[in-house]
């Protein structure tokens, strides 16, 4: 079926595509229109539901999926978090990806813990009463230095020992497979795939 996914973030359109391949992805931007949602949730899970009802009150009620994600990193008590993308940022800064990791490294600057997890919340939002929140993480530790030029965000310094690469050095393929997103995608994929007839939806 056509899913509509309420972010502005291609990359993660990219990778859902990839991720449920029966299915077409279409972002706002593929129908020429913008999407700014603000985040003013208190958990991965609030703000996907929250970007999730914003854009199917612009759908004509129809069915949505949302994204939140970001990094957690235990020396710094679960930070940057739900507040990823707007790490480092005050109001009327912004930073790019890259100062963002950059900024991640200072602050990890002679912390012996590095591990970390990428997590995705991921709701399929049928309406305010019915939806399914599915909730992933990958493991991983955040490397000294940056290396590897594929993915988004913090995936070049985000290392996985399992690879013996970062994020960013992995291809597509291998990135879907192991992520936050590949997995907790892959669980909607098979929950759409055995259930979804029964949703009134498909
Ligand atoms: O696989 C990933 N590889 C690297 N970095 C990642 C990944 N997944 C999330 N991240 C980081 C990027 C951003 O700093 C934050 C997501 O923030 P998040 O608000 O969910 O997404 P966003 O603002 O880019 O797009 P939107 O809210 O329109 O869906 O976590
Ligand atoms: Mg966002």
């Amino acid at each position: 079926m056509e899913l509509l996914l309420a972010t502005g973030n291609r990359h993660k359109r990219d990778e859902f595509q990839a991720i449920l391949p029966e299915h077409r992805i279409v972002i706002p931007e593929d129908l020429g229109t913008s999407f700014e949602c603000e985040e003013t949730g208190a958990s991965f899970c609030e703000n996907s539901l929250i970007k999730a009802a914003f854009l199917h009150a612009r759908a004509e009620g129809r069915p949505v999926i949302a994204d939140d994600s970001g990094l957690c990193v235990e020396a710094l008590d679960g930070a940057p978090g739900i507040r990823s993308a707007r790490y480092g940022e005050d109001e009327g800064t912004s930073l790019s990806s890259q100062e963002k990791y950059e900024l991640l490294l200072r602050n990890l600057q002679g912390k012996t813990n590095r591990n970390a997890a990428f997590v995705c919340s991921l709701v399929f939002y049928i309406d305010d009463l019915r939806y399914f929140i599915f909730q992933e993480t990958c493991r991983g530790i955040i490397a000294e230095a940056p290396r590897g030029s594929g993915g988004f965000g913090y995936d070049p310094v985000f290392f996985i020992p399992e690879t013996g690469r970062t994020m960013a050095e992995l291809s597509e393929e291998e990135k879907n497979r192991i992520s936050h997103r590949g997995k907790a995608g892959s669980a909607l994929r098979k929950f759409l795939q055995s259930y979804g007839d029964d949703l009134g939806v498909v």
